[in-house]
């Protein structure tokens, strides 16, 4: 399902002394089974889009068009339930909206919610939660007896329970360890690869973008300043800097080699990639490299 902005501006508050632009004139389209990623300073406007994805906000002017559903500022909050379940939206630390005794009630809530019969929904809620990672016995507990991270893949098994067919994730990683960040953003990756979902991504984590996202959305101001690819995003350095955005790790670090010596066809954006790049660059004596 391919989502389509159209011209779409949004001013907080409007009418009122307070008025502020959330989103100004943005046209851009993205593409059903894509994995975009969406950067930009705090403040940009990367939330005030995300929350256009499924109408949870409408836009100010202009459209915004949802598979075949059209969003305009004249559109009514009614009938909206379609999108909400077609378009799962993972909130930043979004196990603070758990809220049911057991795990298996949490997560089978929404599809319940939406008309689902009760045996479907439980049936829904063993799947997920094992899709997500997490032993079927963790069903009969409280969600506030597990880990933080734990809790955390609940959460989105409560969306994923829903059977949407874009997963939007607004910093779905802060606050957790690297190892548990490493391992949540390696579940979206399956998800999108094995489920076939559409992924848009908030992040700040310039490494996430180059290791998982085929397509870029900068943010300035409420404004859409640059679209491409990862690589075509971070290969103007300068730019980058200018805008308060940085480069993934692995490219820094192959700047650094660059300067004393090394050479690089075209920058590294992952390590797989740096590795490769400095495999047939290293003094490694005959017989020593371990390929
Ligand atoms: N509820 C609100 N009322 C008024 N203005 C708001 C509201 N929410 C956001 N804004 C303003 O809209 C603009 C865009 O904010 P938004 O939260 O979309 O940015 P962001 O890029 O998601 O920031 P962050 O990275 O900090 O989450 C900012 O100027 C912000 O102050």
């Amino acid at each position: 399902m391919d989502i389509t902005f159209d011209h779409v501006s949004y001013t907080y508050q409007a009418g009122t002394p307070f008025a502020g632009e959330g989103l100004q004139d943005i046209s851009v389209t993205i593409h059903d089974g894509s994995y975009t990623a969406i950067i930009g300073h705090t403040g940009s406007g990367k939330s005030t889009l995300l929350q256009h994805l499924n109408a949870l906000l409408k836009p100010t002017s202009g459209t915004v068009t949802i598979g075949d559903r059209q969003i305009t500022s004249e559109t009514s909050n009614k009938n909206l339930k379609p999108l909400r379940q077609q378009v799962g939206m993972v909130f930043q630390f979004a196990e603070n909206q758990l809220f049911e005794q057991t795990v298996a009630r949490d997560i089978a809530f929404g599809p319940k919610n939406f008309g689902v019969p009760e045996a479907k929904a439980n049936a829904l809620a063993e799947q997920m939660v094992t899709l997500v990672g997490l032993p079927a016995s963790v069903l009969s507990q409280s969600p506030f007896d597990l880990s933080g991270g734990q809790m955390r893949r609940v959460a989105i098994a409560g969306v994923l329970a829903m059977q949407p067919s874009v997963l939007v994730l607004d910093e779905p990683t802060a606050g957790l360890d690297p190892a548990g960040r490493r391992d949540m953003m390696q579940l979206f990756a399956k998800l999108h690869r094995e489920q076939h979902l559409t992924v848009v991504l908030v992040t700040h984590q310039m490494d996430d973008v180059a290791d998982y996202a085929d397509h870029v959305l900068v943010m300035d101001h409420g404004r859409l300043v640059k679209t491409g690819t990862p690589r075509e995003i971070f290969a103007d350095p300068v730019w980058l800097t200018a805008n308060q955005l940085g480069l993934p790790k692995t490219t820094q670090m192959a700047m650094a080699l660059q300067r004393r010596g090394f050479k690089f066809a075209e920058l590294p954006l992952t390590t797989s990639a740096l590795a490769a790049a400095l495999l047939p660059q290293l003094p490694v004596k005959a017989g020593e490299r371990d390929e």
